[in-house]
C-alpha cells in the first residue's frame, strides 16, 4: 500500500468534534475499589458517608484539667487532682464534684466533666500528706468558662450516615485523611481510561541505547505516557513498531480487551512506509489533515470497536495532538478541570501562515505578556520543552503586533 489516498481536510473543531464522538463509548468506564492509600487523584464514584461519628469519642483539646464548670466559682478554684487521663485506650471513671483529673489533648474526656482548664492557668500543689490540689486561675481570654471549653464532643465534626465526601471528588490529601480518620480502608472510584500508547517507525531507538545514522530516540512514547497520566488515564499498554502492517494488526488484537484506546504516533502522513496508514485505511478509519500547524496530518478509526487516535509523528505535533484533541476528553472522564486557556497580551510581534490554526511555542514573561521562544519546526522538542505556553494564532490572522491579544494555553 504505497499509494497514498487524497487526503481530506477538517477544522480543528471538526477533528476534536469526531475524536470526542469515538471516545464516547469510552468514557463510561465503571467504578473500582482501591485501598485509600492509592486513591490520591482518584475521583469517587459514589459518595462515601461516614461509618462512625468524628471525633469517635468526647476529648479534650488541651492539656490541663478535666473539672465540672459547676464547681468554678469566682476568679480562683482550688480542686483536688484525683489521677490523670492520658491520650490511650481507656474507660475513665466519673469525675466527681469537687474533684478535678489531669487530662492530655485527645484523652477521653471523664463522665461529669464539661470544661478542661488548660495547664497554663493552673498551679499545682502537694500538702504534707501527699494530697494533690490545683489551683484554678481565670481564664486567660476573660470571662467565664462556659460547659464545653476545651471539650471535643463526638461527633461534632461529623456523625455516623452523613456524608463525608460526594460523588466526583478528586481525592486529594484532605479527603484521604477524612476516609482513614473515619477508619475506612477502600473507596469506590471511577476507573481509569486505560490507554495503549504504539509509537511508530524503523528509524525508532529507546533512549538509553545508542543510536546509529538515521535511528531517532523515541521521545513520544515518554512524552504521551506522562501526557496521558496527566490527564487523569492509565498507561495499560507501550509498544514501539517497525513500519510493518501484520505488526501493528497483531499487536492491535492483542490490545482488544485489554485496553479502551489506543494512541499510535508517526506513519500518517504522504511516504512509502506509512504504517498506521495502511492499517487503519482498509479498517475504513479517516486519514487527511486538519487545518493547524503543527499537527497537520491526523487520523482516526477504531479496531474491533477499540478507538484508535492517531497522531504525527514529529514530536511537537504528537504531543500537541493529545492536547488538542484527546486530553481534553480524558480530563473530562477523570474528572479534573481542564487546562488553562486564557487571553494574554502579545510581547512582540508575529507572523503566521493563511488558512491554519498556529500553536507557537511561547514563554509567559515577568510582565506576564506572551512571547515565542521557538521556531515553528516541529522536531523541536527542546523549543518545546523551553515553553511554558502555547500562543495559538487563529487560522485567518497573518500578522499580529506587539499589544495584540491572543489566547495563551498554560502548559
Ligand atoms: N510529502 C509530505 N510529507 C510530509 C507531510 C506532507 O504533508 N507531505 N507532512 C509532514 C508533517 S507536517 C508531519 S507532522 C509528518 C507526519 O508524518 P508521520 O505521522 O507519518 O510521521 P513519521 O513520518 O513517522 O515521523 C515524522 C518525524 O517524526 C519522527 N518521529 C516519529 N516517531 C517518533 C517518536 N516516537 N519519537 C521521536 N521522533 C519520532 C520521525 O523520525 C520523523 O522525523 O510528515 C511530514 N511529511
Ligand atoms: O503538521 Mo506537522 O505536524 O507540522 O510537523
Amino acid at each position: 500500500m504505497t499509494t497514498p489516498a487524497p487526503t481530506s481536510r477538517k477544522t480543528v473543531e471538526q477533528h476534536a468534534s469526531d475524536v470526542a464522538a469515538l471516545l464516547d463509548e469510552v468514557t463510561d468506564t465503571g467504578v473500582e475499589r482501591v485501598p485509600i492509600d492509592e486513591a490520591a487523584a482518584r475521583v469517587t464514584a459514589v459518595a462515601v458517608p461516614s461509618p462512625v461519628d468524628l471525633p469517635l469519642f468526647r476529648n479534650s483539646q488541651m492539656d490541663g484539667f478535666a473539672v465540672r464548670a459547676a464547681d468554678l466559682t469566682g476568679d480562683e478554684t482550688r480542686l483536688r487532682v484525683v489521677g490523670e487521663i492520658a491520650a490511650r485506650p481507656i474507660d475513665p471513671a466519673p469525675l466527681e464534684p469537687g474533684t478535678s483529673v489531669r487530662i492530655m489533648t485527645g484523652a477521653v474526656v471523664p463522665p461529669g466533666a464539661d470544661v478542661v482548664v488548660p495547664v497554663e492557668e493552673s498551679e499545682v500543689e502537694t500538702d504534707q500528706d501527699g494530697v494533690e490540689t490545683v489551683l484554678l486561675g481565670p481564664a486567660r481570654g476573660g470571662g467565664e468558662r462556659a460547659v464545653g471549653l476545651f471539650v471535643r464532643e463526638r461527633g461534632s465534626d461529623v456523625r455516623a450516615g452523613e456524608e463525608l465526601l460526594p460523588a466526583g471528588v478528586r481525592l486529594a490529601s484532605r479527603h484521604l485523611a477524612v476516609l482513614a480518620a473515619a477508619g475506612i480502608t477502600t473507596v469506590e472510584v471511577r476507573r481509569r481510561v486505560r490507554v495503549a500508547i504504539v509509537t511508530t517507525g524503523a528509524e525508532l531507538v529507546e533512549p538509553g541505547e545508542t543510536p546509529t545514522l538515521g535511528q531517532t530516540f523515541d521521545s513520544n512514547g515518554t512524552a504521551l505516557t506522562a501526557a496521558v497520566v496527566a490527564a487523569g488515564a492509565e498507561v495499560a499498554a507501550r509498544a514501539r513498531v517497525v513500519d510493518d502492517a501484520d505488526v501493528l494488526l497483531a499487536l492491535l488484537d492483542d490490545l482488544h480487551g485489554e485496553v479502551d484506546l489506543i494512541l499510535t504516533s508517526g506513519g500518517i502522513s504522504m511516504g512509502e512506509h506509512e504504517v498506521v496508514r495502511d492499517v487503519l485505511g482498509p479498517l475504513g478509519g479517516w486519514i487527511g489533515s486538519v487545518a493547524m500547524q503543527p499537527g497537520g496530518p491526523q487520523a482516526l478509526g477504531a479496531y474491533r470497536g477499540v478507538p484508535i487516535i492517531a497522531f504525527p509523528g514529529n514530536p511537537v505535533s504528537t504531543q500537541l495532538s493529545f492536547e488538542v484533541f484527546v486530553a481534553p476528553v480524558l480530563r473530562r472522564v477523570a474528572g479534573l478541570p481542564q487546562a488553562s486557556r486564557v487571553p494574554a497580551e502579545l510581547a512582540v510581534a508575529v507572523r503566521s501562515v493563511p488558512g491554519k490554526r498556529q500553536f507557537l511555542r511561547g514563554r509567559r514573561r515577568g510582565d506576564g505578556r506572551v512571547e515565542p521562544v521557538a521556531g515553528p519546526g516541529s522536531h523541536l522538542v527542546a523549543g518545546l520543552a523551553a515553553s511554558d505556553v502555547l500562543i495559538v494564532i487563529p487560522e485567518d490572522t497573518l500578522e499580529l503586533d506587539a499589544g495584540d491579544a491572543v489566547e495563551a494555553w498554560t502548559l
